[in-house]
């Protein structure tokens, strides 16, 4: 579904972030993407919807090749691609539904989007997709007015309405409290399986990553390190993608947690 074919970014100043990677993510797959800071992550992830260019290599989503296209033939292609983020980019003045309904900004033409006049089909779908993610009730609040988590339900949402068939994900909980994180990787993973969406989601958290993915990639240096079931990462695993640290803890962690989650 997803194919990357010996991608490389070099930027600007010398640094290469990715080294010839090779990736296949087949449909409804949902990868979480781990690695220390600087590894490459973020960079892998904006280069497949081209936010970033790649210097060369080939991205390919089902058949079409996304390194290929011209500027008009990518901004359609992207409406295949939802995107979520850190720090949300929800438009803060704006209302819940609002921001929801702007994930369709892609498909509606010009005077319509410049009114901000949506079809009532898309009105109808954005109030499903919040009542599903519990924030049926704010759909008339102000972007500001919101939590971190519920905001970053509001940015799933968003996504979801463009009707992806993959998700990039950056680094979804790093603005949130451990809880909050729990239940927002747990949300994704759910809606991703409801919709037989693939997903890649950047995460630094190790055991976050174990506990609801079923392939983790781990990058070292722009290279893929790891690639594999989240049992496959002991601690020499993660040594060797990290650097020395105590695994053990996190690796506990993730265990506590997934008897937590299934009590
Ligand atoms: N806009 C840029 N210009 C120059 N170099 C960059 C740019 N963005 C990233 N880099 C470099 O590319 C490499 C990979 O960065 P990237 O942000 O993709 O890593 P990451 O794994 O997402 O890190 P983090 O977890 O800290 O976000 C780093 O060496 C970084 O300094």
């Amino acid at each position: 579904m997803l194919r990357l074919e010996n991608l490389v970014k070099t930027y600007k100043t010398g640094d290469q972030a990715l080294k010839s990677l090779k990736l296949e993510v087949p449909e409804g797959q949902v990868v979480a993407l781990i690695g220390p800071s600087g590894a490459g992550k973020s960079t892998l992830i904006r280069c497949i919807n081209r936010l970033v260019e790649p210097t060369s290599g080939k991205v390919y989503l089902d058949d079409v090749e996304l390194t290929g296209l011209s500027a008009a033939a990518l901004r359609r292609e992207r409406r295949r691609m939802g995107m979520i983020f850190q720090e949300y980019a929800l438009v803060e003045r704006l209302t819940v539904m609002e921001n929801v309904l702007s994930g369709r900004l892609g498909y509606v033409g010009f005077w319509r989007s410049f009114l901000r006049r949506f079809p009532q089909t898309d009105v109808d779908e954005a109030f499903r997709l919040l009542d599903r993610v519990g924030l049926a009730h704010m759909a008339d609040k102000r972007a500001d007015e919101l939590s971190g988590g519920q905001r970053q339900r509001v940015g799933i949402c968003r996504a979801l309405i463009q009707n992806p068939a993959l998700l990039l994900v950056d680094e979804p909980t790093a603005s949130l409290d451990p809880k909050t994180s729990r239940q927002i990787m747990r949300l994704i993973c759910e809606l991703c399986k409801e919709r037989g969406l693939a997903a890649i989601i950047n995460i630094h958290d190790v055991a976050l990553a174990q506990m609801f993915v079923q392939r983790v990639i781990g990058l070292r240096f722009g290279a893929i390190e790891f690639d594999g079931s989240p049992e496959g990462l002991s601690p020499d695993v993660l040594t060797t993608i990290y650097g020395e640290e105590d695994w053990e803890a996190t690796i506990e962690e993730a265990d506590e947690e997934e008897v937590e989650a299934a009590e």
